[in-house]
């Protein structure tokens, strides 16, 4: 269900499935965005990476649709139809869209406690329309294609920190989501479940050919991204590539989860 792309190795010549163009938002005197231009094509993996204050959270925010600039442009292509501008939709708009497109993993707190495990995944399918049983079905495959079968009917608060974030990445993706966005996913874990929870989140976004943005405080996590964009007063400072294609080596790992 979630066997890696085998396109997922080469984003360089696939189009750009989210385009800003000179983004700006400015909280009283302080500039969070000022002037950001940025290109992430289909099936990449792009860190964001910078000190506190520099702007962050801002643009992952801005790209998703959850902030709106005071100036600028968010290009979305997620099909052949002509790009769509998310910067000028309304929150209605705007709401739809990041529920229909986009997935979210956060540190914590966007699972509902009072649900299970199952239930949480079912929320984002039911949601969009999807029928409870159906809904009831793709929940219970995910959780089990990332190593949860048998814990569906815990509640969150039963679940370790590595398990809830499974959960979480199992509810951004049920969706089909074409772009996932995470903030500092893996901030709350020790080290080694933080590695398997973030090789999980890389391959069932860019390993399926979607694309992950994440921002991320730890230089070990952003090098497992393609590309790694340094934030600093709200401009980008400098955009580095993997030098080897970090979804290529994951591809012909044949590192499915
Ligand atoms: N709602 C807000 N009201 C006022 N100022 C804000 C608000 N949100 C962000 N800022 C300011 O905008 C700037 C950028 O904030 P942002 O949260 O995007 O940075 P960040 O790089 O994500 O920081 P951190 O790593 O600490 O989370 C900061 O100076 C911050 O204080």
């Amino acid at each position: 269900m979630i066997e890696a792309h085998p396109a997922s190795g080469n984003t360089l010549n696939t189009h750009p499935v989210l385009s800003a163009r000179d983004l700006r938002r400015a909280y009283g005197s302080t500039l969070a965005l000022d002037g950001v231009n940025l290109d992430i094509r289909a099936g990449e993996s792009v860190a964001i990476m910078g000190p506190s204050g520099s702007g962050k959270s801002t643009l992952l925010h801005t790209l998703a649709g959850i902030e709106r600039p005071d100036f600028g442009s968010v290009l979305l292509s997620t099909s052949a139809a002509t790009p769509r501008d998310i910067a000028t939709l309304g929150e209605k708009e705007r709401s739809k869209l990041r529920r229909e497109s986009f997935g979210f993993v956060f540190q914590s707190g966007l699972l509902i406690p009072e649900l299970t495990a199952v239930e949480n995944v079912m929320m984002a399918l039911m949601i969009n329309g999807v029928p409870r049983a159906a809904a009831q079905e793709q929940a219970t495959q995910w959780l089990g294609a990332l190593g949860l079968a048998g814990m569906e009917e815990r509640r969150i608060g039963q679940l370790s920190g590595g398990q809830a974030q499974r959960v979480a990445i199992a509810r951004a993706q049920v969706t089909g989501a074409r772009v996932t966005f995470a903030d500092e996913p893996t901030g709350a874990l020790d080290s080694a479940t933080g590695a398997e929870v973030l090789s999980i989140l890389l391959n069932s976004t860019v390993g399926r050919g979607n694309t992950l943005i994440m921002v991320t405080h730890d230089a070990d996590v952003a090098a497992q991204c393609d590309r790694v964009i340094h934030l600093r007063d709200g401009r980008i400072l400098a955009q580095v590539a993997a030098t080897q294609g970090a979804s290529t080596q994951r591809s012909a790992a044949g590192d499915t989860n």
